[in-house]
Formats: C-alpha cells, sequence, structure tokens
C-alpha cells in the first residue's frame, strides 16, 4: 500500500496536536515517526487508523482520497494497528479474539471459529509466530500476545501496519523476534508506520525516518545517522547522553530485606527467599527478565501482595504487614511499573494526580478542606520544572501522552523527602530528551542520601543508574554484582547462573567482565 497523508492537523479545543503534516508511506517500506513525548505520533495514528476526525487535510491510498469514519474503514481500507495496551480479551482464547468483530468469519450470523483457527494457523506457519489459536490469551507472555494482535490485523488483510512502541513491553529476545517479524512482512509487502523511542531498534528497521516535533514535521533522518544526531533532531537540542557521575557505595544500611517470599496463587513461589540490604545514598539497580519476580519483589515491599513472608525493614521499623498507604506515608516514593493503571488515575486532573500521594495532609489539605491555591501552585511548577507537555493543569491525566504521564508520576513521586525511592521501569516509553532529565532526578536523589532501588529490563538503565545491581531469575537472587559488571556477566546471570559462575563462565569465553568507562547511551538508545 502506498499511503499519502497531506496537511493533516488535529486540533483539540485551540491547541493543534497535528499541524499539517505530510508523510508518504512507501510500499512494503518501515516508516518510522519519531518525536519526543507529545509530540503527535499517537494522534496522528489515531487519525490515520479513523479514531479521530481530522481537522484538516487529506488520506490518500494508492493515490485516491479516503475518509474514515471509525476504525472499520480503516481496516476495509487495509490498515492494521497494534495498540501500545492490546485491545484483546484475556479470557477468549485466541481464534475467539481473533474472530471478533470479523465479518468475514460469520456464517450464517454465527462465529465461524473453525475458518478462525484455520487462517491463524496459516498465518502462524508462514511467519514463524507459534500462536496456538486454543490458547487462553491471559496465560501466553506479552510478547505471544502482540503476535496475536498482528495476526487479527493480518486476518483482516491489512497492508500496511501501524505498530506504535511495539517493543516497550517486550524481553530483549521478544524485541528481537518482532524485528524478524517485521522484516517478513515487509518482505510480503506489507507497509509498516512503526513508532519507538529506542533509536536502536529504530536505526536497525527504519527504511525512512520522519520526525515531528510539537505537532509539526522537522524533517527526515536518515537511518544510518548516529543515534546522537538522532535524539538532538528529536528534542531540538543537543542531548548530553552520559551521566558522568561516579558509583556510590552509599552510606549506613537503610533498608534490610530477610527471605522474602511471595507465593502465587497456584502455590508457586515468584519470589523466593530473596534477602538484600540497600544503603543511604545508593542506587540498587534490580535486572532479569521482565517476569522473573521483579514486580513481586517491588510490591511486597509496598505492601501489595498476598502470601507474602519474611522481613522488610526500612529504618529498623518492620513494613511487612503494614497497608500500602501506611508505607507511602513512612516515606516511601514508588513509581510503579504500569503507569496507566496504577501511576495515575486517568479521569483526575493532572493537577490532583500530582498530589495523590499527600491529598490528605498539610499543605494540600488543611482541616480537611483541599487547599486549591496550592494544588494549583505546585502543579504549575511541577509542568515546568518537569517539562510535562500540556495545556492545562486542569486537563485529565488520560488526556497526555504516555511518556507525559511518567513524568507525572515522578514529579509526585519527588515532591516530598523520601527514606526510600522505588522505581519500576521508570523511563519506560519516555523520550531520549526525558531519560537523561530523569536520571539525573534519580541521581540527585540517591545524592541526597536516599537509598534507590530501579527495577528496569533495560540494561543500558541499569548500567547507567545502577551503583550495585542485582539479578533475579526464577524469583531467586543470582548475586549482587557492582555497577560497572559487563552486560554478557549479567545476560549469563540473568539466564540463571550466580555471579560466581557467571564471572567464570565470562573470564573462559574471554568475555569482558566490567564495562568500558566510555559514557553509556540512556534507555537502550546506542
Ligand atoms: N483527547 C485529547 N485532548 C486534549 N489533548 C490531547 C488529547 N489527546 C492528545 N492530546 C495532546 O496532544 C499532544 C500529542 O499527544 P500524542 O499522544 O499524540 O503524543 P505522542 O507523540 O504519541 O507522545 P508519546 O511519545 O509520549 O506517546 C499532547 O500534548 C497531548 O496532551
Amino acid at each position: 500500500m502506498k499511503l499519502e497523508l497531506t496537511g493533516i492537523s488535529k486540533a483539540f479545543g485551540d491547541f493543534y496536536a497535528n499541524d499539517s503534516i505530510d508523510l508518504l508511506v512507501e510500499p512494503g517500506k518501515v516508516h518510522t515517526l519519531l518525536g519526543e513525548n507529545g509530540a503527535g505520533k499517537s494522534t496522528l495514528m489515531n487519525v490515520l487508523y479513523g479514531l479521530y476526525e481530522p481537522t484538516a487535510g487529506q488520506i490518500r491510498i494508492d493515490d485516491s482520497p479516503v475518509q474514515f469514519r471509525g476504525p472499520g474503514d480503516a481496516m476495509a481500507a487495509g490498515i492494521g494497528m497494534v495498540h501500545q495496551h492490546f485491545m484483546l480479551v484475556p479470557v477468549f482464547t485466541v481464534a475467539e479474539n481473533v474472530a471478533l468483530g470479523d465479518e468475514h468469519t460469520k456464517a450464517g450470523g454465527i462465529l465461524d471459529l473453525e475458518q478462525t483457527r484455520r487462517r491463524i494457523r496459516e498465518i502462524s506457519d508462514k511467519y514463524g509466530f507459534h500462536v496456538d489459536p486454543d490458547a487462553v490469551v491471559e496465560d501466553l507472555p506479552v510478547g505471544v500476545q502482540q503476535r496475536v494482535e498482528i495476526i487479527k490485523a493480518l486476518v483482516r488483510k491489512a497492508d500496511l501496519l501501524i505498530l506504535d512502541e511495539p517493543t516497550a513491553v517486550l524481553t530483549p529476545k521478544e524485541t528481537d523476534e518482532l524485528m524478524d517479524i517485521i522484516r517478513q512482512l515487509k518482505a510480503d509487502g506489507t507497509s509498516i508506520i512503526f513508532i519507538s523511542h529506542k533509536l536502536r531498534e529504530v536505526k536497525a528497521i527504519s527504511d525512512d525516518i520522519t520526525v515531528i516535533r510539537r505537532g509539526k514535521v522537522v524533517g527526515q533522518a536518515d537511518p544510518s545517522a548516529d543515534a546522537m544526531e538522532l535524539a538532538s533532531l528529536m528534542v531540538g537540542r543537543a542531548v548530553d547522553l552520559s551521566l558522568g557521575r561516579q558509583h556510590s557505595d552509599g552510606t549506613e544500611v537503610a533498608l534490610t530485606i530477610e527471605d522474602l517470599t511471595v507465593i502465587d496463587g497456584l502455590g508457586v513461589p515468584t519470589l523466593d527467599h530473596v534477602s538484600l540490604e540497600v544503603r543511604k545514598g545508593e542506587i540498587l539497580a534490580v535486572a532479569g527478565v521482565q517476569g522473573n519476580g521483579q514486580t513481586e519483589l517491588v510490591e511486597a515491599i509496598m505492601g501489595l501482595t498476598e502470601r507474602t513472608t519474611g522481613s522488610v525493614r526500612l529504618g529498623g521499623q518492620e513494613l511487612l504487614g503494614r497497608s500500602t498507604k501506611e508505607i507511602i506515608n513512612s516515606g516511601v516514593g514508588y513509581v510503579p511499573e504500569d503507569r496507566s493503571t496504577d501511576g495515575v488515575i486517568g479521569d483526575f486532573s493532572i493537577a490532583d494526580n500530582l498530589v495523590l500521594n499527600r491529598y490528605d495532609r498539610a499543605p494540600v489539605a488543611k482541616g480537611g478542606t483541599l487547599q486549591l491555591p496550592f494544588i494549583a501552585e505546585n502543579a504549575a511548577a511541577k509542568i515546568d520544572e518537569f517539562d510535562i507537555r500540556t495545556q492545562s493543569a486542569q486537563h485529565t491525566a488520560s488526556q497526555l501522552s504516555g511518556g507525559n504521564q511518567q513524568k507525572v508520576v515522578l514529579a509526585r513521586e519527588f515532591s516530598r523527602d523520601l527514606n526510600l525511592f522505588i522505581a519500576s521501569q521508570p523511563t519506560r516509553g519516555v523520550d531520549v530528551g526525558s531519560i537523561e532529565f530523569l536520571h539525573r532526578r534519580i541521581l540527585a536523589e540517591r545524592d541526597k542520601d536516599v537509598p534507590v532501588i530501579v527495577v528496569s529490563t533495560e540494561l543500558d538503565e541499569v548500567a547507567e543508574l545502577g551503583d550495585r545491581i542485582a539479578v533475579l531469575f526464577h524469583g531467586r537472587l543470582m548475586g549482587i554484582v557492582p555497577g560497572n559488571t559487563s552486560r554478557d556477566v549479567l545476560g549469563l546471570m540473568m539466564a540463571g547462573s550466580t555471579a560466581d559462575e557467571a564471572f567464570a563462565e565470562a573470564e573462559a569465553a574471554h568475555l569482558n567482565t566490567t564495562e568500558h568507562d566510555e559514557p553509556q547511551l540512556p534507555g537502550g538508545i546506542a
């Protein structure tokens, strides 16, 4: 499919999220949209997918003008979209999900699941998807759920696929597999619009790159351009990609975790007798492939897990058994993994979201009354400091772009004195300019002597921030190693070797055991 957008504008009130955008996607090419948080990428894709009516402009497919009144029209024209948050019904099977809403699979008004199963098998075999049509979606790993979304589009004969930050939730292995899938789709003539903040992937997979800033196209970039160049094109200024920081040994022990164990509903330990310490003024980075106990570790500390045993002592006080609210009130800042469900309340204003962690205390409330002037002043200051892209503090959090929601969470959590700061995937979906800023903020917290735990699936982030690095595998702690430990050693530990074994294996294979001192690019953008 040849897709041409000319002069596309989309206004919300008097704010233009897209301002006269031109875009040409050639058949069988991967066209990447690059732009900072809030630049207008998702808005443009929602226009293309018929979810928003454009304020102005034209869409042409194979040189003919088209108008979409809804996603049904876009799909009928051959456009498929894989959203950041999957649109699947978790308790349905793959075949049921794929058949839903697809007119072709109806026979006499009844869903023809047999035909759908056959189509899924054909597509799955063709692209090596390894998707079982009868598997229940909620039992599938994220990467496989994403393939179900791609199958859904292909069954509907999409020949242009929109992939909006498809790798944000994938493991490195799943990301590699997705890259292979994209290459195969492309070889088959499918056009792809790809959105990602990870410049490494963008460089590897793109044929063309269009850069958008504040709703406008600011230029085309060459995929062979170096990451620094792409980063500065995107944010409109030079990005200083290295923190140039010193590692810290911390001071006294602040957090002591002993034998922490979480048992899931099936009686299986998802966190298995983990013991560790975090000192004041150090960042403990927790590395591991997603699903190896990192979420449980953090949620157990925050009082969010059931069937939890062991001990979590902060400054000598036991946290286990206390409510999450009590834990937050004891000075723990928390950035949850899933910002849209656990980090912000979508229907609340940005201003209210910025005080959620202290809504019942001075200065936010006095004598049971919310102090509206304070809430407004606080919002103005945080929006400025964290460069949260919005037209008004009274807009709801759900009106913000994904990366800007994440900035709201961090701004809120940094707005009081902390005894412990815990962040899960703090820069997921965040653009490089903001990663630079957020990493500096986390480091500044450490330098105020706060103990910090950062959980990240991005090895670049772990290496960038960690004074020490803990690696979890199948819920067990494989060891804690110094912050300059090489990715080779970390990779071995993430696959189940203990620290000693990993160092020995790396040495025997003549691999590096420590990183060189060259600056690392944050957030996997090397
Ligand atoms: N429904 C809406 N009402 C008002 N403003 C909106 C609405 N949807 C998006 N916006 C604004 O439009 C701008 C563009 O948002 P969009 O989600 O397109 O950005 P993005 O480039 O996809 O960002 P990210 O990389 O963070 O996902 C943002 O400033 C956002 O706040």
